[in-house]
């Protein structure tokens, strides 16, 4: 009798990084015990992922607590993908100084990191590192693998990848708040059954406008004030169509089988070029 292969997770690799993390963070929720983790290069492609059914699920960030927005995962939902978000998970994150193992500071000479990782040491790095060239790289377990690799080269990223690669921790907790945190999603290919239960639910949503005229943010909000539906989040990202054109992702709470969500949804259709559903999922 052949096993049954256990459900397969999609995240931004390699292994070490936080979306490693929050997928085994997943994983755990869902009562998987041995999940089959695909790494990806890029956040589009874990979505591809997904979207061709190589994976049942994938994990992304969505936002940073010092940061804002993850912009290629907002892009993707927006543009590219029609995978829907299943669950979301907040990991604290506490980045490290990553070294080679014989290097001291005097022989770094690059500090590289994804994105993130620079941006939310910002402040660290221009106390503590002063005039020493950053470089972007795909991923933190991507900066922890260079750094043991190259005297020259500190990564940013968490301890577990630097121990992995053969680095080493050269200082600890160096994000510029102690409260950083990340949010991650679970998305599931388009259609897929809801996988986990709550008691409070939320729903994520990608509206187009129309035409950018007056009152046209105005008119959104306010179908969600006649449903009596509250608000968690709202924010713009360019359409890419043209210079100060937007859309908006908004998030509310209760989910997209309540009644007043239907309500202001349908409204909404009506009114806007494209309301599309990210989701409903169980707020963490
Ligand atoms: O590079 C990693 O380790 C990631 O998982 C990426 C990522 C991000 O996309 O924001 C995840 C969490 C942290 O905010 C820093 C980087």
């Amino acid at each position: 009798m052949s096993e049954a292969t256990a459900p397969s997770f999609a995240y931004l690799g390699p292994a070490g990084t936080y979306h490693d993390e929050a997928a085994r963070a997943f994983a755990h929720r869902l009562g998987i015990e041995n999940p089959e983790l695909v790494e990806c290069p890029s956040l589009s492609e874990v979505f591809d992922c997904v979207d061709r059914g190589r994976t049942e699920y994938g994990v992304v960030a969505t936002e940073n607590a010092l940061e804002g927005p993850v912009t290629a995962t907002l892009d993707n939902f927006a543009f590219r993908s029609s995978a829907t978000i299943l669950g979301e998970h907040v990991l604290d994150i506490h980045h490290c100084l990553i070294m080679h193992p014989d290097a001291t500071r005097d022989d770094v000479k690059t500090v590289v990191s994804h994105p993130q990782g620079l941006g939310q040491c910002r402040r660290y790095l221009n106390d503590k590192l002063h005039g020493i060239p950053t470089m972007t790289v795909a991923s933190t377990a991507d900066s922890a693998r260079r750094a043991a690799a190259d005297k020259s080269v500190a990564g940013i990223g968490n301890a577990f990848a630097a121990e992995l690669y053969g680095a080493r921790v050269e200082e600890a907790c160096i994000e510029d708040h102690f409260g950083n945190q990340t949010s991650f999603a679970l998305i599931g290919r388009q259609g897929h059954v809801p996988v986990l239960t709550g008691t409070k639910f939320k729903t994520s949503l990608a509206l187009f406008l129309q035409a950018n005229r007056p009152g046209a943010l105005l008119m959104i909000l306010s179908e969600f004030a006649y449903a009596g539906i509250n608000l968690v989040k709202i924010q713009s990202r360019p359409t890419k169509q043209a210079l100060g054109d937007y859309m908006f992702f908004v998030d509310i709470e209760g989910s997209t089988s309540d009644l007043e969500v239907q309500t202001a949804l349908n409204c909404l259709r009506l009114k806007l070029r494209e309301v599309k559903v990210l989701g409903s999922y169980p707020v963490e």
